[in-house]
């Protein structure tokens, strides 16, 4: 049965205006000075103190599409069902069998991981898998006649990709033998459709400078293709659609619970599918969606008290939104307290985005940067009162955090970090800021900097990881050195927004994106521009790949978190759309993952 929407959820009704295409924040306006010098005879704000009249922007982005709906599974109380319980106790156990008996068959068991993976269990049997992929790995690198051809392609694809991802290096060398003559791939390979999808998908755990994978990446994206444009009818129809699918995104690029709802929904397709393991993980996923409303139920409440939609009317009202970012940062249970706090921080990041970016003049925003450097709000009492509204709902989410990290024993290292990213992040909206109001157009390099700090992500991944179960000084320590696999997951999320946000936000003077950075530091067009940030951004991947395999002393799920917010980017920011912004572009998204449940008995 599906969960019945309210009014405003289905039928979008915008009472207005969009951004005006011709307003510009006050900050950035030739008329700003003017205005300044003629402020005498202007109003005074409530707080009893003289504020200068300064024209704002009319810029209203349009409201939420969820309003308070949410608020409905704000409960303390659990509410499990007995029988429930009981039924997923005995699948899971049923399911635990499997996989201890395909032990001593590797195939099967790869295959086992692979489906577990893609079907969102696998947090299930964690200790079982990395066992399993342990001895995999012993045997790949003791035993060099694994990697033959007897063994398949898609054994051995599956094998390198599942191992590799787990943190562990195979050489990509053991696919030199698919190779005819030692130089392209044998076309004849093309014929095992299984073994090139698994190619392609192996393909994109490639680092820099192997060779053989960006060949590989090439041959089987040209095959697949082929074989979706022609048709092929010898391929069974669960086969065309996982093709269909990694040629849009590849498994290692796609946001987790999407790619499992996707599995979920195709694999009845697979006429010798394991009934018992689909039917467990659509249970899961159900179980999982009543745990993710009662969070937004939280959330809700939190977001409701604190009025920012009446008291910083400029800012974008997103907060189902915003959550949606840390369900693709972890959508485990265990995560569930990082998830609710991480969406209030992700708020108090958007708010005070619009704030730097749509409202503030530069003046206002050094005072405003001075104070939370200071971190003192009674240095700001001449700025407006929203400006103390986002101040405060930021200093009240802290002393939350405070409270969450003695009650579950973190290390309070983080409250000092949060404090200390937060101005860095100020710091670089400010940056932008000023940037804006003297017209500069950094250089790539230079705008790529600032905009790993003004990504944000550093604090979200600090937050997230500072409240997970990893927590302590040295993870923190090295969060906050701003490593490179951060930095390269941080400069994907600015320059994919950029691409998705800059032709909409140069309709209104805005600072320069890293697409009119490149235009005006390369003297090229708008398309090569773009080219050159999709070229970058997957020279991040690679970064981010080979990151994971060199680093041993970082729990492999906080090196997931930090690839999954690049994996949301991708999501996010894909053909040329901000889904955060344009929320009614995420709405059937949420009501898939969040709200209505699997069918058991149809799909089974
Ligand atoms: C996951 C994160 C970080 C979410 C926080 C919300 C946020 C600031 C999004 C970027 O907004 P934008 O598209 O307006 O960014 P910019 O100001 O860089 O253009």
């Amino acid at each position: 049965m599906s969960t019945s929407l309210p009014v405003c959820c289905h039928q979008i009704a915008y009472p207005h205006k969009n951004y005006s295409p011709t307003f510009i924040p006050s900050h950035q306006s030739v008329h700003h000075k003017i205005e300044c010098q003629s402020i005498t005879s202007q109003p005074v704000d409530s707080s009893q103190h003289a504020v200068p009249y300064i024209k704002r922007p009319d810029i209203n982005f349009r409201p939420s599409i969820w309003g308070d709906f949410f608020l409905q599974y704000d409960s303390d109380s659990e509410s499990t069902d007995i029988n429930d319980v009981k039924q997923q106790e005995q699948m899971l156990k049923e399911v635990k069998h499997i996989f201890l008996s395909s032990k001593n068959d590797m195939r099967q068991q790869l295959n086992l991981i692979d489906s577990l993976q893609r079907l969102g269990i696998s947090y299930h049997f964690e200790s079982e898998i990395e066992e399993a992929l342990e001895q995999i790995y012993k045997i790949f690198t003791n035993n060099k006649n694994m990697s033959t051809k007897e063994n398949g392609l898609h054994f051995l694809a599956l094998a390198f990709r599942l191992v590799r991802q787990k943190g562990q290096h195979i050489s990509s060398e053991i696919f030199e033998e698919f190779k005819s003559n030692k130089k392209n791939f044998d076309e004849k390979i093309s014929k095992d459709v299984q073994g090139i999808w698994s190619l392609y998908e192996a393909a994109q755990l490639r680092i820099n400078g192997e060779v053989i994978l960006d060949e590989a990446l090439d041959f089987t994206y040209t095959h697949l293709n082929s074989l979706i444009i022609t048709n092929d009818q010898l391929i069974s129809p669960f086969l065309v659609t996982q093709i269909r699918r990694c040629l849009e995104t590849p498994l290692h690029k796609g946001v987790r619970r999407l790619e499992t709802m996707f599995y979920i929904s195709s694999l009845s397709e697979e006429p010798s599918h394991n009934k018992v393991l689909l039917n467990f993980a659509k249970l899961d996923f159900n179980k999982m969606q009543k745990m993710y409303q009662k969070e937004l139920g939280s959330i809700t409440k939190w977001w409701k008290k604190t009025d920012i939609e009446t008291k910083v009317p400029y800012a974008r009202d997103r907060v189902v939104e915003a959550y949606f970012w840390q369900l693709v940062l972890s959508y485990e249970p265990r995560n569930s307290t990082a998830r609710k706090l991480g969406t209030k921080l992700t708020k108090c990041v958007s708010i005070l985005d619009d704030t730097y970016d749509a409202f503030a003049t530069v003046e206002e925003l050094e005072l405003f940067t001075h104070a939370i450097q200071r971190w003192d709000i009674s240095l700001i009492q001449s700025l407006p009162e929203s400006m103390k509204v986002v101040f405060n709902t930021i200093l009240e989410l802290w002393g939350e955090y405070e409270r969450t990290i003695v009650e579950n024993r973190k290390s309070t290292l983080l409250l000092e970090y949060i404090k200390e990213d937060f101005y860095k992040l100020a710091k670089s909206y400010l940056v932008e800021a000023k940037w804006c109001n003297e017209g500069y157009i950094p250089t790539y390099d230079e705008y790529k900097a600032n905009g790993i700090k003004s990504s944000a992500f550093p604090l979200l991944l600090l937050s997230f990881v500072g409240l997970g179960e990893f927590s302590n000084k040295e993870l923190l320590d090295w969060i906050f050195s701003n490593p490179k696999i951060i930095s390269a997951t941080s400069t994907i999320a600015k320059i994919a927004d950029d691409i998705a946000s800059h032709k909409f936000e140069q309709q209104r003077v805005h600072v320069a994106s890293s697409v009119e950075c490149c235009m005006n530091q390369y003297d090229m067009s708008q398309q090569e521009a773009y080219k050159l940030i999709f070229k970058d951004i997957e020279n991040y991947w690679m970064i981010m790949n080979e990151e994971c395999l060199n680093l041993d002393s970082i729990p492999n799920p906080v090196l997931e978190t930090i690839i999954n917010f690049a994996r949301g980017c991708g999501f996010m920011y894909v053909d040329y759309a901000d889904k955060y912004t344009n929320a009614e572009l995420l709405k059937d998204y949420i009501v898939k993952l969040i709200l209505d449940p699997i069918s058991i008995e149809k799909c089974g």
